[in-house]
């Protein structure tokens, strides 16, 4: 493995939960971390609190983050840098900064036009594009509770420095070649974990759940191979890894949003993001176009969207044609 420089300048763009997380946890091996918030008001509460009460309320930041929300100073000097805002935001994130800065693309969704981020970040002329993605709820990164994680990167050297820089003795970070595998695994199990919790919210028990991950799961390994992945990624950290922890997590703000549809209620996230709902609108219309059957992906579509009640939704799968599991 890589020689992590403690002292090399580590930086971290979006001061949501996860950002706050990933932070905090370099924090614990690195001299000196750059958090940008692009909001000047959070940022300087962030400096006088040192908790992100809005985002991660249960963490404080060490006084070795520096907080700011001036882009310019924040990536001045540094090599590389995790970029975490949510993906609709991705684009001008990008688009604002140098293109020699190696870019580790942390969103879990997809940018507006249906692209992969690190597509969107390769055509801006991004050099070193790295994913990051696996079952990591910043409220327990955060309190440096163990968990495991995957980086992917078609560039091997790129992918091992992230690996040597981010791991911890609580974090046990993993490399991987398969970018497009590892990236959509943490698109596609948001909207599972929407679906998980629609069933949660119907109270339609244990079975239901695990029949929904797992029919899921299927889902996403047919769409991860029609876009290219390699056919174990799925079964990996950021495929059912990541759809496990999300789909039955106290922590996810997708399974939330699918219990409050289920009663009726507006899916929001109390301010976070909740990329699945995005995510099962943009592959719902790509499966309409594209004749591709994603029926989890377009129930969930269409449960967000009104045209069908939890109800209606649920009937819908249960009554697909009769056929061979596969
Ligand atoms: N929260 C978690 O446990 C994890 C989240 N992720 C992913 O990381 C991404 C960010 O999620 P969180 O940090 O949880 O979000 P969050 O909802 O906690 O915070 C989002 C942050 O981004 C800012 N923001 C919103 N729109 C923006 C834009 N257009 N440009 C720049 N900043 C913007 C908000 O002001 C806020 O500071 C999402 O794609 C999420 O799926 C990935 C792994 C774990
Ligand atoms: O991706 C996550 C954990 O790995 C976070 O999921 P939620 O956005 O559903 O909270």
């Amino acid at each position: 493995m890589n020689e992590a420089d403690p002292l090399q300048k580590m930086v971290v763009l979006g001061a949501g939960g996860w950002g706050t997380a990933l932070a905090v946890t370099l924090a614990q091996t690195h001299a000196e971390v750059t958090l940008w918030a692009r909001r000047e008001a959070l940022a300087a509460q962030l400096r006088e609190s040192r908790i992100n009460s809005a985002y991660l309320p249960d963490v404080s930041l060490p006084a070795n983050v520096r907080i700011t929300s001036d882009l310019s100073a924040a990536v001045e000097g540094a090599d590389w840098a995790f970029l975490v805002v949510p993906s609709v935001g991705m684009s001008d994130l990008l688009s604002a900064l140098p293109p020699q800065l190696g870019a580790v693309l942390c969103a879990k969704g997809l940018a507006p036009a249906g692209q992969r981020l690190s597509e969107l970040a390769t055509g801006l002329g991004f050099g070193r594009v790295a994913v990051l993605s696996g079952p990591n709820h910043a409220e327990e990164i955060g309190l440096g509770l163990p968990a495991a994680t995957v980086v992917a990167s078609k560039d091997a050297e790129f992918a091992r420095t992230v690996q040597a820089h981010l791991m911890t003795p609580n974090l046990r970070v993993y490399t991987s070649s398969d970018v497009v595998g590892v990236e959509l695994g943490g698109v596609l199990k948001n909207v599972v974990a929407v679906a998980a919790g629609l069933g949660d919210g119907l109270k339609l028990g244990d079975n239901a759940r695990a029949s929904v991950i797992t029919r899921g799961l299927r889902e996403m390994a047919r769409y991860l191979a029609s876009q290219g992945a390699q056919e174990d990624t799925v079964y990996g950290l950021s495929g059912l890894g990541d759809l496990v922890a999300t789909a039955t997590s106290r922590h996810s703000r997708n399974r939330a949003a699918g219990e409050a549809l289920a009663r009726g209620a507006a899916p929001e996230g109390g301010g976070k993001v909740v990329e699945g709902l995005r995510t099962a609108r943009l592959l719902s219309a790509w499966a309409r176009e594209s004749g591709a059957e994603l029926p989890i992906v377009q129930g969930v579509a269409a449960v967000a969207g009104g045209q069908l009640s939890p109800q209606e939704a649920l009937s819908a799968l249960m009554q697909r044609e009769a056929k061979a599991e596969g």
